[in-house]
């Protein structure tokens, strides 16, 4: 039994609706287990940009380094999507908190559950059985480098930057994890082109005799854009920058069926941060349909990698599992077959989750 104290952060968006459903099952789970978790909550992105001015009120971090862990939802809007003068974004705040907690190492795991199989828009054969872990570097690269105008606004900029030191603790957790799978590690970049990647390939080659148990292959990032489609099984650990980070891993969502099924965990030097994968869905907010598995299957990371607790985390991980095999679907997830009255919206799907745990 344990006392812990984790803020909620849901941003905006959908943000606030999957994120209610995630603290459910984390008070849930507190009863069975006879565990004490507090909550705060914290502002991040538009709703805190209207509140106070600032995507990251400076409350709002101090919350999170208090914290034993963290769960976000996600932040935007659309007044600022398509406004690109505008100087303070939600976007500023996300990349804030992962910068000063020291965030270096977004986990993504690519988990497709059976029942989904039909789910997805590639093939169940060629599905059947995928199970990938993206590494991806979350505090360098083009994100966070020096980034602006010249010549009258004319000529934009964005400085991409790694140091050896910033590659090397993220390929050592990657290949750490892999001597826990399959023992296979996939290194991606674009080698042939960018320095930071020639920079980021070379650290990776020094560094691989030291896990001779785990194979490396390396791959360009539009070769594995190609892969993760046509063979997702081939892959078991995948290591890469910031940016190809983001990217392929809203392409391997297509794996497990939907954006809303993928979590994620942020960790490093300091509190951790686990987030679905998604945006706030503009398309999609207020209507009370957005999956909540993905908030859900990321208060299980917390448990686990936060809080060390396994049995907890495999509860929920098989809750989810049991609801999807008792036929419940969110919109994102359902298909031709699934019966009308088996589509659920967000509270219904969490329901279902919580009868589980
Ligand atoms: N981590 C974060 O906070 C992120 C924030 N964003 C922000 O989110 C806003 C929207 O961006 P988009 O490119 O539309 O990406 P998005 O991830 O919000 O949505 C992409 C598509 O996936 C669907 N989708 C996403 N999550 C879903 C869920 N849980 N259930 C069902 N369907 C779901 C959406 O309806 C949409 O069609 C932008 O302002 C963007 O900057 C985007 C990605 C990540
Ligand atoms: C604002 C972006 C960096 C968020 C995003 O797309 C992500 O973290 O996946
Ligand atoms: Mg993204």
């Amino acid at each position: 039994m344990a006392t812990k104290h984790i803020l909620i952060v849901p941003g905006d968006g959908i943000g606030q609706e999957v994120t209610a459903v995630g603290k459910k099952v984390l008070d849930k789970i507190a009863a069975k287990f006879g565990h004490t978790f507090t909550y705060d909550e914290a502002l991040i992105g538009h709703v805190a940009i209207e509140a106070t001015g600032n995507p990251l009120p400076d409350e709002s971090l101090e919350k999170m380094r208090k914290s034993d862990a963290v769960l976000f939802g996600a932040v935007g809007h659309p007044k600022y999507d398509n406004d690109p003068s505008a100087k303070v974004r939600p976007e500023q705040g996300l990349l804030k908190m992962r910068k000063e907690l020291g965030l270096y190492a977004n986990l993504r795991p690519i988990k497709l559950f059976d029942e989904l199989l039909g789910a997805s828009s590639i093939k169940p054969e060629i599905l059947k059985g995928a199970d990938i872990l993206f590494f991806r570097e979350l505090t360098g690269d083009i994100y966070f480098g020096e980034k602006g105008r010249k010549n009258d606004g004319d000529t934009a900029y964005d400085i991409a930057e790694y140091s050896r030191y910033e590659v090397e603790r993220i390929a050592r957790k990657a290949f750490e994890a892999a001597r826990t799978r399959r023992k296979k590690l996939c290194s991606v970049d674009k080698a042939n082109v960018i320095e930071t990647s020639r920079l980021w390939r070379e650290v990776v080659q020094k560094i691989a005799p030291e896990y001779p148990d785990v194979e490396v292959e390396h791959q360009f990032v539009d070769a594995t854009a190609m892969l993760l489609i046509k063979d997702p099984r081939r892959f078991d650990v995948v290591v890469t920058a910031n940016l190809f980070g983001d990217i392929l891993t809203d392409e391997a969502s297509q794996i497990a069926g939907s954006m809303g099924m993928l979590a994620s965990a942020s960790v490093g030097d300091g509190t951790g941060v686990y987030e679905p994968i998604h945006g706030s869905a503009h398309d999609i907010t207020g209507k009370g349909v957005a999956n909540p598995l993905a908030s859900i299957l990321s208060a299980a990371l917390l448990l686990d990698i936060s809080f060390g607790m396994k049995a907890e985390s495999e509860l929920v991980i098989s809750a989810v599992d049991q609801v999807l095999k008792a036929g419940f679907r969110t919109r994102d997830i359902a298909d031709q077959q699934t019966p009308a009255d088996k589509i659920l919206g967000t509270d219904a799907m969490g329901a279902e989750v919580l009868k589980f745990l």
